[in-house]
């Protein structure tokens, strides 16, 4: 699903992702963790084609395509969804009204019709539901005066609407209070499929818990210093990223 081979990527004049070579297959779940400044962010921005995100070197496979020259848009429609760690305000849009757009745009991407409002809505009504989303937040603005946790929500509930083929998590379990993370955890499974796969960007073992990825691997300095499995967790949250990085 996806291939990333030697990659560089610089941010203004400075190398961030440094000869990063990362894996997944369909189906696979993979988590990554890193010390702050170590470029998971980086990592999700440049898949998902930021400008500022520069590639000097290497290359991005998605089903076997380059995408390192797709514009956000082209990414988007082929499949890749990424959940911001800062998801955007945008006033005057509603809600609701942006999803039915974007799901619509990455219809016309794949050459399938719009969906009516009629039809958008009965999905729309089926995950709100699923996530136990408040009705009010549907209604308003985009993101605008959301709290933390209700604009992760916010960012779970595009996904489940557009069921990507990649989903980048970048820390969606910060500021989610206990039940959120659960509720929102238990979306995120339900999407789990043998065709669709995920990259889960965290700092920490609680969301794994529920998740249960199939690798993690830990970002420093911008290159993968290991990989393993869910022990690999374990050992992190008790002896921290001090012996890792010698
Ligand atoms: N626009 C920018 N201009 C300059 N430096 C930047 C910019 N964006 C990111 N960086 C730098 O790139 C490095 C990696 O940042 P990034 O946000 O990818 O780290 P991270 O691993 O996601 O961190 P955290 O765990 O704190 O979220 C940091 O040193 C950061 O200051």
């Amino acid at each position: 699903m996806l291939l990333i081979e030697n990659l560089i990527v610089k941010i203004g004049d400075q190398n961030i992702l440094n000869n990063l070579n990362l894996e997944i297959k369909k189906g696979e779940i993979h988590a990554i963790m890193g010390p702050n400044g170590s470029g998971k962010s980086t990592l999700s921005d440049t898949l998902a084609g930021k400008k500022n995100c520069i590639i000097c070197s290497g290359r991005i496979l998605f089903k076997k395509i380059d995408i390192s020259q797709l514009n956000p848009e082209e990414r988007a429609g082929n499949g890749i969804f990424i959940a911001y760690q800062y998801p955007v305000e945008i006033p005057g849009i509603s809600n609701k009204r942006f999803l039915h757009a974007s799901v619509n745009a990455i219809r016309k991407y794949k050459n399938k019709p719009p969906l009516d409002m009629f039809n958008f809505s009965e999905i729309f009504k089926k995950n709100i539901s699923l996530l136990n989303m408040p009705e009010n937040l549907i209604h308003r603005s985009l993101n605008t005066g959301f709290s933390g946790g209700e604009k992760k929500r916010n960012e779970i509930l595009q996904m489940m609407m557009i069921k990507p083929d990649l989903c980048i998590l970048d820390e969606i379990d910060s500021g989610l209070d206990i039940d959120s993370l659960r509720e929102i955890t238990n979306c995120i499974n339900l999407l789990k499929s043998k065709k669709r796969s995920f990259i889960i960007i965290t700092h920490y073992q609680r969301i794994l818990n529920y998740i249960n990825p199939d690798y993690v691997h830990i970002l420093h300095k911008g290159n993968i210093i290991q990989s393993g499995k869910f022990d690999l967790v374990k050992q992190l949250e008790k002896h921290g990223y001090g012996w890792i990085k010698k």
